[in-house]
């Protein structure tokens, strides 16, 4: 049996180190230092334009970075050291990273030539090599979770914003991620639908472990479905702590500030 002094100190799932983002020569993100551990659920909160999507299009490499480290599971994502230098990390190794990442976007990114089924299989076929049938069955079970089991053979442009939304967290789930980005994911959609769709996410939640990393403007569902919520301002975390403390008992008068502009922001 091995006692806790053998085992090996779990490795944080999401690193940044001293990440720098510039888009031209304004700087969005600077020293930015954060952990996410393994099946933890991080809401991330601050104002608009702070730079919450960016932080996630950059886990998922959709952006490039300007300086600093980020790590998945310990391995280097964009850049690595290797002899005092800062090179890129392998496409190959980057792309075995990126596979183990679900993003769900604002405004969903369906393949709109494609049907519900068609979206939901493509990449575990072509990506991770699953067979036809075995994917096909994983779909029908996935949109089963969602609620849409008859919208197997429609075309996006047929389903309203909430179910697009829903095959899309279908479409992400598919790849069996370990980490899930959540990019404000129902702020596109109509009121009556919203429900919907954060309603599958908490199931999500409660029925995985999957790690999950969310930028909402629903603070209700952040409060219920997170872990921690880290406050983004300037760059940087300012503050970091279980939403209980942070939503219901700010500490800082600063916190309680963050809070009531982040609010009117939304
Ligand atoms: N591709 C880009 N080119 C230039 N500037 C960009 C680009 N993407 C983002 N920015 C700028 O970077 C900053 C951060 O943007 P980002 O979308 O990450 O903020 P956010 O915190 O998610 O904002 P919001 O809550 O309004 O969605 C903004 O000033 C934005 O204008």
């Amino acid at each position: 049996m091995p006692t806790p002094t053998d085992a090996k100190p779990a490795m944080p799932v999401i690193e940044f180190r001293d990440v720098e983002k510039q888009f031209d020569t304004k700087t969005v993100l600077k020293e930015l230092n954060f952990t996410i551990e393994r099946g933890e659920r991080v809401t991330l909160i601050g104002p608009s334009g702070s730079g919450k999507t960016t932080i996630l299009r950059l886990v998922m490499t959709l952006e490039g970075l300007t300086d600093g480290y980020i790590y998945i599971d310990g391995a280097p994502l964009v850049y690595e050291q290797r002899d005092g230098k800062r090179v890129p990390v392998s496409k190959r190794q980057q792309k075995l990273l990126t596979t183990r990442i679900g993003m769900v976007f604002q405004q969903f990114n369906l393949f709109p030539n494609m049907t519900v089924l068609e979206n939901i299989i493509e990449a575990p076929i072509h990506v991770l090599g699953i067979n036809k049938r075995d994917a096909i069955d994983r779909a029908h079970q996935l949109l089963e979770k969602v609620g849409l089991p008859d919208k197997t053979d429609a075309h996006p442009t047929a389903l309203s914003g909430g179910q697009q939304q829903r095959v899309a967290i279908a479409r992400a789930l598919a790849m069996d991620p370990e980490i899930l980005l959540l990019d404000e994911v129902t702020s596109a959609l109509d009121p009556e639908v919203v429900v919907d769709v954060l309603q599958v996410l908490r199931d999500v939640a409660a029925t995985t472990d999957v790690t999950m990393l969310i930028v909402t403007h629903e603070m209700s569902f952040a409060r219920d479905v997170s872990h921690r919520v880290m406050m983004l301002d300037g760059g940087k975390i300012i503050e970091s702590a279980d939403p209980e403390t942070i939503f219901t008992n700010p500490a800082k008068e600063r916190t309680k500030k963050f809070l009531a502009a982040v609010l009117r922001d939304a």
